[in-house]
Order: structure tokens, then sequence, then C-alpha cells
């Protein structure tokens, strides 16, 4: 092949003027790599200074709220349970004492003599741990009974495949804020003893790694390595050896944890590479081909982790929900439950791998769609009433509406914690202070994904014959634009018909309304809808796409070509059309406004205080901050740099939290660092044997994210994770599965729409609705509108033309794979347009296409009737789907072989998005005041630091 390499990658045919041209141009990709290096470190480096300057200012803060509440029994109840622990724990392996030169040291180290602290507050019982732990998760340390104070937050703990889900572990996390970290709890976490296994100091590694572990009862219980003081002792004060190795034996599943950002491009071992990513002066053409994407042979798709597998354990007691807002312990209580919680883990043992998960037949009945039929459909008004309840209810008895201003409006249950500020999460600027209702309601509504058939039928069906493999192929939203347009100014019209001029569903409108006229599609190529001409043959039913859609794909059957690059930069529109973003962010960012008789409490004084600490630069979740300064640029605030002109789209990006502060790349710049690749994989059909290329269509654009922004956004995935395990986030927005099967489960937030990809509480089925219709998205079930930080990302995605403007996502479903976990195959559903596109995060994995997948095995997928195809997705890319790869071919993510987050961000139909936007204004007019975003919220009553002295919560920040 011209241009093929030597085995030292000089090209070898070229003749020397060729090759002289050839290394250069290679000279040049590198050095422009190590220019993007360097300034991710830049990058880094900063704020790695801005967060310790916000550890020391914390520190400060801390002594002073810990003077403030004195507690010097709890610090002695802590200490006592702490050496109890250590006492009765295992004898001690020796541990690496010394420092070694490079040794960083734990910020959060604590002088030998413990601050005082509240009953109940056990702080910075943090134990050094190598940062470079390559598992990342639990490996042996010493267990440290820590009493959970208020103010931690249950994080997400990498899990060994198979492992619950269930937050059962606690650690710090420092979400990426130069505010540094962020100390959160769940309620029935609160006052219970945790084993402490792991932390990672938070000034190491890339934010999402910036947290530390705490033990869940899931692991066998690890042995002590020290000495009780010389853990003591390193609990305190011990330095980090910055590349210690996991000791051989450790619990902790080597791919657990990804490796830091910047990430590698790294295969998961199902696929080759395939088309050199090297960044190149124009979009490099597919080289390769169709040979390049078949898999390996022999390949199969074995969950890398090394963890237990098999049904969780059931939770302890007072982890279980049941416990929620059980808070008052004794100290004396804390020991003993600590080490009975580290004793019993032994007996916790899962059952064998085999045993816990279905069948090939029942993998295959379900993918057949056997499932029961599920329960009565809830009327869509009953439903709004109950997804209204939680905030009505207090309306309905003369308080406030919606959120309880004091404790006296709590319900019964929120009574057990009213006496804690765990009643609300006292994190200034970000989603607080959710009536206990909400979780009630969360848990209520949220899905059980039994997985069983989850995803075969969630998106569109699976094996079986072409019909059968899209059941949820609906006619009915591929009008012209200008119809959707119509349908959508409609139903805008019919909410602004409400009166109501500000909150949610105006931002959502906003978002809509900004756009403008239909761009063509992909730089010029028409105005099809992506969806390519139906493979010859297939059912014409299948939808007007397959007559009207321009193709993207070219002629079934015709060999396929690359697809020109896109428009060129500096064609591209950059600020002029952002401002749109601004509005809706400004919008849904901001409070609505108190109308005469209003009864929120978004205008209290105490929530003004709070904006204003933010705004004087207090830290938040990127979301939170975003909102709060894009409130401030639309209110010509002092604090937001380019408030008054038309901002540049970095600058907005930075305020909605998707760029990291300080790169000043210039948008054309950045833009003309994504580079896009096509595929091609031809099967032959089949029904008809004709050649199809499964792939026509797919866009792949690497570099969309940098990894700095890949860092940023994964900690606010991980932060919404968060919110979303404790029941802060609105109905089914969370779901992660109560059964963790290996294979068959993963965690997922959808944002924008609720779809119905798993059976739910009601029984509602994937993709059916109870008469056994086509069931997608549920407009009724209202969930959290985009975050502004996917709400920017959406807007870059249409400005860099990755996706057609009149496409911008309005949605997203946020998987979050565990290392095992799998996407089963399916055509995503036809409620979402076409293009619509999924971005890569955390690992590069492969993802698979056929033009027929079906399970073969638990996780084990097959193509019938063709090989199928991989395209590993690298971390920071963004694959579109349109044509035939997105709207015909089937396609599935293999069990993952690390850590791995993808972003699908999807455009509603119009009038499913009408119905969205009618469900949410029945929602606010239930309940008398508009919805409010789950990262507009703040704790009533004066947030954190009222939060601090009623009850005593740590909060930093
Ligand atoms: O994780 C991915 O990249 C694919 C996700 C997907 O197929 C979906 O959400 O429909
Ligand atoms: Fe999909």
């Amino acid at each position: 092949m011209p241009g093929a390499g030597s085995a030292n990658g000089a090209p070898t045919d070229l003749g020397l003027g060729g090759q002289l041209l050839e290394l250069r141009r290679r000279i040049g990709a590198t050095k422009r790599r190590i220019d993007e290096e360097e300034a991710v470190l830049r990058e880094a480096r900063k704020r790695l200074q801005a967060l310790r300057a916000e550890l020391s200012q914390s520190k400060e803060q801390e002594a002073e709220v810990v003077r403030e509440l004195g507690g010097e029994a709890a610090a002695a109840a802590a200490a006592a349970a702490a050496q109890a622990a250590l006492a009765a724990a295992p004898p001690a392996q020796q541990q690496p004492q010394q420092q070694q030169p490079g040794m960083l040291h734990q910020q959060q180290q604590q002088p030998q003599q413990q601050p005082q602290q509240q009953p109940g507050m056990v702080h910075h019982v943090q134990h050094a741990y190598p940062a470079a732990h390559p598992a990342g998760v639990a490996p042996p340390g010493p267990h440290i009974p820590l009493v959970v104070p208020p103010g931690m937050i249950v994080q997400h703990l990498p899990m060994p495949a198979g492992g619950p889900q269930q937050p059962a572990v606690v650690m710090f996390h420092s979400h990426g804020q130069p505010g540094g970290p962020q100390l959160l709890a769940v309620p029935q976490m609160v006052g219970q003893p945790v084993p402490v296994v792991h932390v990672v100091p938070v000034q190491h590694g890339p934010p999402h790694q910036q947290q530390a572990y705490i033990a869940h009862p899931h692991y066998p219980p690890q042995p002590l390595q020290q000495a009780p003081q010389q853990v003591q002792q390193a609990v305190q004060s011990q330095p980090v050896p910055a590349q210690q190795q996991a000791p051989a034996g450790s619990a902790a599943p080597s791919s657990a944890c990804p490796p830091p950002l910047p990430v590698q491009p790294q295969q998961n071992g199902h696929a080759p590479k395939f088309v050199d990513r090297a960044p190149a002066a124009a979009a490099i053409p597919p080289t390769g081909g169709a040979a390049a994407v078949r898999p390996p042979p022999g390949f199969s798709a074995p969950p890398a982790a090394a963890g237990p597998a098999g049904p969780p354990a059931p939770a302890p007691s007072h982890l279980s929900p049941a416990n929620s807002g059980a808070l008052v312990h004794t100290s004396q209580e804390f020991v003993p439950r600590a080490l009975q919680l580290a004793q019993q883990q032994p007996q916790q043992a899962e059952p064998p791998h085999a045993a816990a998960v279905p069948t090939v037949e029942q993998q295959a009945g379900q993918a057949a769609g056997q499932a029961p039929m599920p329960a009565a459909h809830a009327p869509a008004a009953a439903a709004a009433a109950a997804a209204a309840a939680p905030r009505s209810g207090a309306a309905a008895s003369g308080a406030p509406p919606g959120f309880q201003s004091s404790l006296a409006d709590a319900e019964p249950m929120s009574k057990r914690v009213e006496a804690s500020p765990l009643a609300f999460f006292p994190v200034p600027g970000r989603g607080a202070a959710l009536p206990l209702q909400r979780q009630q309601q969360a848990a209520a509504m949220a899905p059980q994904p039994s997985q069983q058939g989850e995803d075969e039928q969630q998106h569109g069906g699976s094996a079986g014959a072409e019909t059968a493999a899209h059941p949820q192929r609906q006619p009915g939203w591929q009008e012209p634009e200008t119809e959707n347009d119509a349908a959508l100014a409609a139903a805008l019209a019919e909410c602004e018909a409400h009166g109501e001029a500000e909150g949610l569903s105006t931002a959502m409108g906003a978002a809509v309304l900004g756009r403008g006229p239909v761009a063509g599609e992909q730089g010029g190529r028409g105005r099809g809808w992506g969806a390519g001409p139906a493979p010859a043959g297939s059912s014409p039913s299948w939808g007007r796409g397959s007559s009207r859609g321009g193709s993207t794909s070219g002629a079934p059957g015709a060999p396929a070509v690359s697809l020109p690059p896109a428009a060129s930069p500096e064609a591209v529109p950059v600020a002029e059309d952002f401002p749109s973003l601004t509005a809706a962010a400004a919008a849904a960012a901001a409070p609505p406004a108190p109308a005469a008789g209003s009864k929120g409490w978004g205008n209290t004084a105490a929530t003004q205080s709070l904006r204003s600490k933010l705004a004087a630069g207090a830290p938040g979740p990127p979301g939170a901050a975003a909102a709060q300064q894009a409130q401030q640029a639309q209110r010509g605030g002092a604090a937001a740099p380019a408030a008054a002109g038309s901002p540049a789209v970095e600058e907005l990006e930075v305020r909605c939290g998707l760029r990291v502060t300080g790169d000043g790349t210039p948008d054309a710049e950045r833009r003309r660092l994504v580079k896009r690749q096509t595929f091609q994989h031809t099967e032959k059909h089949i029904r008809t044997r004709q050649q199809v290329d499964v792939l026509a269509g797919l866009e792949l654009h690497c570099n969309v994210l940098t990894p700095a922004e890949q860092a940023q956004l994964i900690d606010a995935v991980e932060h919404w994770v968060a919110l979303g395990k404790t029941g802060h986030l609105r109905g089914r927005t969370f779901s992660a599965p109560k059964k963790w099967l290996p294979g068959k489960g993963r965690v997922t937030m959808q944002f924008g729409c609720c779809y119905n990809y798993a059976t739910d509480a009601q029984g509602r089925e994937p993709g059916k609705d109870p008469q056994g219709l086509q069931l997608g998205i549920i407009p009724e079930e209202v969930v959290e509108p985009l975050p502004p930080p996917l709400r920017a990302l959406c807007r870059r995605l249409t400005r860099w033309r990755v996706l057609p403007e009149a496409r911008e996502p309005n949605s997203a479903i946020i998987n979050i794979y565990e290392p095992g976990d799998c996407i089963p195959p399916h055509v995503d559903h036809f409620d979402f347009v076409r293009p619509f596109c999924t971005i890569s995060l955390l690992s590069e994995q492969s993802i698979m296409f056929g033009q027929r997948l079906v399970p073969a095995g638990p996780g084990e997928f097959v193509a019938q009737g063709g090989d199928p195809a991989y395209i590993p997705l690298p971390t920071g890319s963004c694959l579109v789907l349109k044509g035939y790869g997105g709207d015909t071919a089937m396609h599935c993510v293999p069990p993952v072989a690390a850590r791995r987050i993808s972003i699908t961000l999807r455009k509603m139909g119009p009038e499913h998005e009408a119905a969205v936007l009618r469900e949410t204004r029945k929602l606010e007019a239930a309940q008398g005041f508009p919805l409010r975003a789950f990262w507009e919220e703040t704790p009533p009553g004066g947030g954190a630091r009222a939060a601090r002295r009623g009850g005593g919560a740590i909060t930093i920040k």
C-alpha cells in the first residue's frame, strides 16, 4: 500500500523527496502534540496551585468551624474508635515507611492532635496511599473506622465486575474545582462507621481521580499493614509515595480505575487500530477500510476485572435506605459496627459468576421480546401528579410550595433527619436542599432495571428479522424541518401562553428557539435527515426516512466513500450563534423571578447571600459555577469577564463548565484539531445478499474534548452520579441496576427527557407501552434538564459542524460502564432524530456494529450473517451515527476492559420535545412555580453556614 511504513515507521516507497516530506509532516504533528500536552500540563499545574490555595483556606475555615462547634468528646470517641478497630484488626504487614525522593505529602494530613470534633464527626481520617496506584481502588491498607461526617458524599467506587452498585462507600472528591475537595454525605451513612481502606490525596492525579476511597463491604477485609501506632501516624501525616504499586494479591481489580488523563488511546483487546489518529493538516481519509475494522480472530469479550462476580451481597442493614436518617448513634456504637462491618465481609462471599447471569436462552428470550406484559400504564396526568407530589405537597400544607423552607414542613420521615444538615446538602451553589420526599420519590420512581432484556430492547430490538430488529422504527417525525419547526413553535407558543417568563421550560424553549433556520447538513450535503435509503428489499414501512432522507452514506451496495471534510473552520460561525446558549444557560440558571405572591424560596436572603458568596469566587461544581456566571453575565455583573459585549465562545464554555479555565485557545483553532474519520465495512445483506456497508454514515470525530476538558466533564458526571445516588435528581434522571449482573447493568443518567430503556416501577417495558405498542420517550416522566456543561457541549458540536445545526441535541443519556459492563445490541430509538452522537470518556473501548448482532452468552455478542465491525472510540471523541450505521445496523459495546463513560447526545423528535415541554408545564402548573434544575437549588435557611450551625456538618465552602 502506498505510504506503508517500514519497521521503524519511515516510509519506504515514496522516494527520498516523499520520505522527507512525510517525515516533516510527522515532525510537525509530533510538535503539535507536544504543544497540546504542554498546555494541558500548564493547566494542571495552575489547577494544582489553586487547589492548594483553596485547601489551606478550607482548612482555616474548618478549624474555625470546629472551634465553634466544640466537641472534644467526639474527637476522643473517634480516636477511641480508630484505636479499637486497629487493635482488633489482623496483624500488620510491613508497609514502606521511608520517605522517598519525590514523595508528595498529603495536604490534608492532620496535626498529631486531632482538632476538636462534633459527635459523629471524624474528618481527615485519611491514610496516605500511593496516588498512582494502578488499580485505583481498595488496595490493602489499614482499616480506620471512619464515622461519616455530615458533609461527605457517597460517591462512586469503581467496583469489581459484578459488584454491587449500592453506594456504600464514601470518598472525598475534589470535583476539580479550584475550591478543592467537596465533602458531602448521604443521609443513611451519616454517623455510620465505615472502614477506610484507601485514600487518594486530593492533590494527585487528574480531577476524576482526586478521590479518597473508603472500603465497601463488598470487598473482603484487607489486612492491616502497620502496627496501630504506625497506622495512626500514617493516617495523620504519612507522605505519599508517588509510584508505589499495589502489593500482589490485592483485592482490587486491576482495571477498576482507568489510568489518569490524558488518556492515551488504548485498545481493550477487542479491536485493532485501523486509522492513524495522529493530527494531520487535513482530515484523514479512511485507511484500511473494511479490513481494518474486522475483529481479531477469536475475539471474545472477557471482562478484564478480576473482582468477584455475582449478585451483590446484601448491604449491611445500617447502610440500607430504611436506615436513612437514623442519625443518632453514640460514639460507642461506632467501633463495634465498624468492626462488625469488616468482619461481615467474608460471609458476604459472592456466588460464582455463572450463577448470577442469565442463560443464553434467557437472553435470547429477552432479546426476542418475550418478557411478560407490563402492568397498567399510569395515565399521564397521574404520573405527572405523582412526579409533582414531592414538591407540591408542601404547597398543599400552606408552606412554600415544593421545598421545605422550614423543617416544620417536613414529612414524618424527614423529621428523623431534621436535626441533621443532611436534610440538605450543605454545598452552596449546587444541587442541594432536596426535600426528603424527593429522595423517596426518586426511590419510588426509579426504574428497576431487572436488566431482563433491558438493553436488547432498549433502543430498538435485537436479534431476529430486520423488522423485528427495528421494532421502534416509526414514521412520524420525519417531516420536513419546517414542519418540525412549526410543531415546536406551536408547542412553545402553548407554553408561552402560560405567561411565565422564566424557569426551566422557557430555558428549554430558548435553547430551541435560539436555533436559526436549518443549516445544510454536513457541510452542505443537503437537508437529509441522516436516514439513509433503506437497503434494497427492506420494508418501506420502516419510515419515511427511507424515501425522504438525504443519503449520507451512499447507495446500498455501493462502495463506501469517505465523506468530504467538514466545512473549513473559517467558514464556521463561531460566536454569533453562541449567545443562544448563553441565554438558555442564563435562563436556566436564573432563579425564577418571584412573581407577586410567589412562594418559592429562590430569592431568600440566604440564597442571595449564598449567591454573592459564589460570585465572590467560592467554588462549585462546573454546572453551578457556570450557571452562576451566566447569571452574572446576564446581569452585566462585574464578575463576568465578557458580559457586556458578545463574549467569546471559549469564555462562555468556561462559564458553562465545559472548557477549562485558562485555556485561551481560540475556538477556530480548537476546532481545527478535530479530526474526522469515516468507515466502511461491507456485509452481504441478510436477505437480498447484496453488499451493504454497515458503517455507512458513521463518523468519528477525535479531539472534540481536550484531556483537561474531559477531566472536567468526568468530574461533573461523577458529581451528578453522586447526586443521583442520593436521590437528588428528579424522577428517573438517575438509575442504577438493583441487581448487578455481569454484563447486564450500568449506571445511567438521562437528562432532557426520559427514555424507557428499562422496565420501570410501573412495569413498563423497554420500548413498549402496556398495549405492546412502541414506547420510547415518556414525556410525563420529567427528568432534569441538560446541565450547562452538556448544553455547551451540544452547542460546540453544532458550532463545529460535528452535528448539523438543526440537530443540536436536547437530551442526553450518560452510561457509566464499570469493567465488564456492556450495552447489548440495539438500534437507537427513532423518537430521537438522526444524526445523534456519543462522546467517549475515561477509557478507549470499542463499539461493535453489525447488520444483526445477537447475544451469544453473558455479555457476549456475535454478528449473524457476517463479521462484526469494531470501531475503537478514543477518549474525547465523538461518534456520529446516521445513515445505515445509525438507522439500520445494530451496535453494542462489548464488556469494557476499563471504566468508561459515554454521553449519548440526541435530539428528540419535535413532537416528543413538545410533549416533554407540555408535561413540564403541567408539573409547573400543578406546583405553582417553575421547576428548577438540580444545579439551581440551594439550601434553604442560610445554606452551608446555617447548616453547620444547625447540625454540625462539616462543609468545605
Ligand atoms: O456507550 C456508547 O458509546 C454507546 C451508547 C449507546 O449506544 C447508546 O446510549 O445508545
Ligand atoms: Fe446506541
